[in-house]
């Protein structure tokens, strides 16, 4: 028996035209257009990648994107004081400022500069306080993506035991806060865990987030569980660049339940739920219905 395959291009395609149609109805009815601005500081090849797909997404759904490239040099007042400036423009409804920051930034202090109602991204304390205690919040768009897929390919969650392995503030931590909204057993395993291979072994839902290539293999998969690969890393193999997960797909695809692939999987996902926070903030900052369905 081979595992499905999650499908999250498709899944994601399907998020984004959610999305499009909710924004033609607030333009039509309330003449409100959300907007989406995006803040790249520095040259990453990697990043300048990412924040082109999103401004392209953003517009393709019909929102306005944003977009504020900053030299690597930029001093941390002149960030702050765009910040503050987006932070007080009406026609920016989410915020999303691209992580890593040069290390003469302190990304914390940028983050939590971003008014919580605008931090599509989820990362300030605010919101991550929130989501802990179960209030309305802005949810982190991976975490959020894995959880839309989950649903679907479950139904419900309810009583499942749940291993998320990675402990970041991006992935690890707000997706075990959302695992267990949905009442799932949470486990929190990383790399110092004591016989991880058997803590993966008791997971109905296996979320990968450590971001090492390909190292969870088959053998750590419960027969018919359901296995979410955040991991994302660029390999080199029989000389040529390869992208893989942090799960090994040809073992794993043999023994899972269901399963998604890398690329086509959570990472369509990550920027299908970030036009969804931002169509969210729109709504939350005019006092209007919340889209359902694309919220946790
Ligand atoms: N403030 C902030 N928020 C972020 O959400 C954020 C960030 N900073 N910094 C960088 C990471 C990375 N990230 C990805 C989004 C989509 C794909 C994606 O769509 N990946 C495709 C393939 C991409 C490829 O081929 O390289 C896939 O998995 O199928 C990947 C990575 C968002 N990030």
């Amino acid at each position: 028996m081979s595992a499905k395959i999650i499908d999250g291009k498709a899944f994601a395609a399907n998020v984004r035209a959610q999305v499009a149609a909710h924004v033609a109805r607030l333009k039509e009815v309330n003449g409100l257009t959300p907007g989406l601005a995006v803040v790249l500081v520095g040259e990453d090849p990697a990043s300048q990648v990412y924040v082109k797909n999103k401004g392209i997404q953003t517009r393709e759904v019909g929102m306005n994107s944003y977009e504020h490239k900053l030299s690597a040099e930029t001093s941390e007042a002149d960030l702050l004081a765009l910040i503050a400036k987006l932070n007080a423009d009406p026609a920016v409804h989410g915020i999303l400022v691209q992580l890593p920051l040069p290390k003469h930034l302190d990304s914390d202090l940028v983050i939590n500069s971003i008014d919580p109602a605008k931090d599509v991204d989820g990362f300030h304390i605010s919101n991550v306080g929130l989501l802990g205690t179960g209030q309305k919040a802005m949810v982190p768009c991976t975490p959020l993506g894995c959880l839309m897929m989950l649903r679907d390919h479950l139904g419900s969650l309810s009583g499942l035991n749940a291993v998320v392995v990675g402990r970041s503030n991006i992935v690890g931590k707000p997706m075990a806060q959302l695992l267990l909204g949905d009442s799932c057993t949470v486990t929190i395993a990383h790399s110092r865990t004591k016989d991880l291979a058997e803590v993966c072994r008791r997971a109905d839902i296996l979320v990968a987030a450590v971001g090492r290539p390909e190292m969870i293999p088959g053998d750590w998969v419960k027969p018919g569980a359901t296995v979410i690969d955040v991991g994302i890393n660029r390999i080199e193999r029989d000389g040529k660049g390869k992208l893989v997960g942090d799960v090994h797909f040809e073992s794993a695809v043999a023994v899972a339940g269901a399963i998604t692939p890398v690329p086509g999987g959570v990472g369509p996902m990550t920027i299908a739920c970030l036009l969804a926070n931002t169509l969210t903030a729109c709504c939350r900052a005019h006092g209007l219905a919340e889209p359902e369905g694309l919220t946790a």
